[in-house]
C-alpha cells in the first residue's frame, strides 16, 4: 500500500474530517459519497483510500498517542502521516504534511510501547472497563478480532439463484468468491471488491450480509405460508432473507420508526423480487396494537451498541459513551416487552443484536422473562467476534 497520489490523500483526509467532527456522520456513507463523487478513480485507488480511511478510525486513540495530540479538525494530514509512519506505508512528501514533526512520531514509534490497554487496542477507556467487567478475560481476544478488517459475505438470494450459480456468475465479472461451511446461503469473496457495480446486484442475485446476520434469518425457523412480523426491520438485511427463506409465500410485516429506511428496503424488496414483505411505520403505539397475537414468528433485531460489528463499523466506538448504553438498554427492554405481544400463543420469536454484550443479551433476556412467565428461552447463541465473522447474539423465544 502506498499514498502517492495528492487527490487521494485530500479525499482521505476530507472523509475523516466529516467522520469525527460532522454530526451523525457515519463512515460508510461518508466513504461512499466520497467514491461516487470521484468516479474516475480506479479499483486499485478506491482500495487505498478507503482502507486508509477505515485503518484510521479504527486506530485514532492509538495514533493520538504517536502524534501527542488528539484528533482536532486542523491536524488531520497529521493523523495521516503518524498511520503511514507507523505502518511503514509509503508516502510522498506533499505540501500537507509541512510542518509535521515527524521525528516526534518517530522517537514514539521507537519506544514500541503504548501506556494503556485503551491506547493499545484504540478505543475509549470506558469501554476498556466495559468489556473488562462484562466480558472478563476474553475481552482481549475479542478486541483483538475487532481490530481486524471484516471480510465481504454475500448472501446468494435464492428466489432467484444458489451459491453456486451465484459463485459462476460472479466469476464472469471477475469476482472470486466461495462458499462457507455451515452457512448455506453464503458466499465470501476472495478479495475486496465493489460488488454494487456487478449485473449480479443489478439483477438482485445477492444482497451483502455478514455471515453471523444470516444465521438469524435461520434460526428463527421460518415456514411458507406463516406470517412473520419484523419490528425493527431497518433497511431490511433479515427481511430480505426471510422473504427468501419463506420462499416467498405467506407473509411478512416489517416496521420501522423510519420512513427512509422502509422506503429502502421496499426498493430492495423490488430488485430482489421479495413480493411477500409489507411494510409500516410505526407511528404511534396502535400499530403494534393492532398485531397483537398476530403472528406466527416474530423478529425482533433490537437497536443496540453495534460493539458486535467494529470490524465493519470501527466508528461506533467513538460516537457512543455509557449514557448512549444505560440508554439503549432501558429501550430494548421496553421493545422487548412491547413488542412480544405481537406473536400467537406457541408462536416464537427470536430477540437478536449485533452486541456481545451480556448486559444487552442475555441479561435482557432473563429480565423479560423473569416478568412474562408465559414466554420461555427455548435457545441462543452467541456468536463471537473471534469466530471470523461479526458478534451477534440471538435467543429463540416462545409463547406458552
Ligand atoms: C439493528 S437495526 C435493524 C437492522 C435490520 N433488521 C437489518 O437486518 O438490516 C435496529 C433497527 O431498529 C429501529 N428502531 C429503533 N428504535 C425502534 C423502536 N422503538 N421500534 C422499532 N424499531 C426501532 C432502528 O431504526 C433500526 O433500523
Amino acid at each position: 500500500m502506498e499514498l502517492i497520489h495528492r487527490n487521494l490523500l485530500i479525499g482521505i483526509h476530507d472523509a475523516l474530517q466529516e467522520t469525527f467532527f460532522g454530526e451523525r456522520k457515519y463512515a460508510d456513507k461518508v466513504i461512499e459519497r466520497l467514491l461516487k463523487a470521484h468516479r474516475q478513480w480506479g479499483s486499485a485507488d478506491r482500495k487505498v483510500v478507503s482502507e486508509i480511511f477505515y485503518n484510521i478510525i479504527r486506530w485514532k486513540k492509538r495514533l493520538e498517542y504517536y502524534m501527542g495530540e488528539n484528533a482536532k479538525p486542523d491536524n488531520i494530514y497529521k493523523m495521516i502521516i503518524s498511520y503511514c509512519l507507523w505502518t511503514k506505508t509509503h508516502y510522498k512528501k506533499f505540501e500537507e504534511f509541512d510542518g509535521v514533526k515527524v521525528a516526534d512520531v518517530l522517537v514514539k514509534l521507537k519506544k514500541n510501547k503504548v501506556p494503556s490497554k485503551a491506547f493499545e487496542y484504540s478505543i475509549p477507556d470506558w469501554l476498556v472497563e466495559t468489556f473488562e467487567r462484562e466480558l472478563g478475560a476474553n475481552w482481549e481476544k475479542e478486541m483483538i478480532a475487532l481490530n481486524e478488517q471484516a471480510p465481504t459475505v454475500l448472501r446468494a438470494n435464492t428466489l432467484k439463484t444458489s451459491t453456486k450459480e451465484l459463485i459462476s456468475d460472479l466469476r464472469d465479472e471477475d469476482v472470486t468468491a466461495f462458499p462457507i461451511k455451515n452457512y448455506p446461503d453464503a458466499v465470501q469473496l476472495e478479495e475486496k471488491k465493489n460488488v454494487f457495480l456487478t449485473t449480479a446486484f443489478k439483477d438482485g442475485l445477492f444482497e451483502v450480509q455478514d455471515a453471523s446476520s444470516q444465521k438469524i434469518g435461520e434460526f428463527l425457523d421460518v415456514k411458507e405460508g406463516q406470517r412473520v412480523v419484523d419490528v425493527c426491520a431497518g433497511a431490511g438485511g433479515k427481511t430480505l432473507h426471510l422473504a427468501s427463506l419463506m420462499n416467498n409465500k405467506g407473509q411478512i410485516i416489517a416496521l420501522d420508526i423510519y420512513a427512509w429506511k422502509l422506503a429502502e428496503l421496499k426498493r430492495r424488496a423490488r430488485r430482489a423480487g421479495a413480493q411477500n414483505i409489507e411494510t409500516r411505520l410505526i407511528e404511534d403505539t396502535k400499530v403494534i396494537k393492532r398485531l397483537h397475537e398476530k403472528a406466527d414468528r416474530l423478529l425482533i433485531d433490537a437497536p443496540c451498541s453495534g460493539l458486535g460489528v467494529l470490524k465493519r463499523n470501527p466508528d461506533s466506538k467513538w460516537k457512543i459513551d455509557q449514557q448512549f448504553l444505560d440508554r439503549i438498554k432501558i429501550e430494548q427492554q421496553k421493545i422487548l416487552q412491547d413488542y412480544s405481544k405481537i406473536i400467537k400463543v406457541g408462536g416464537k420469536m427470536i430477540y437478536a443484536t449485533c452486541s456481545i454484550l451480556p448486559s444487552e443479551n442475555r441479561e435482557q433476556v432473563d429480565l423479560f422473562l423473569k416478568n412474562n412467565a408465559n414466554y420461555a428461552l427455548l435457545e441462543e447463541k452467541k456468536v463471537m467476534p473471534s469466530e471470523g465473522y461479526d458478534g451477534f447474539y440471538m435467543a429463540l423465544i416462545e409463547r406458552k
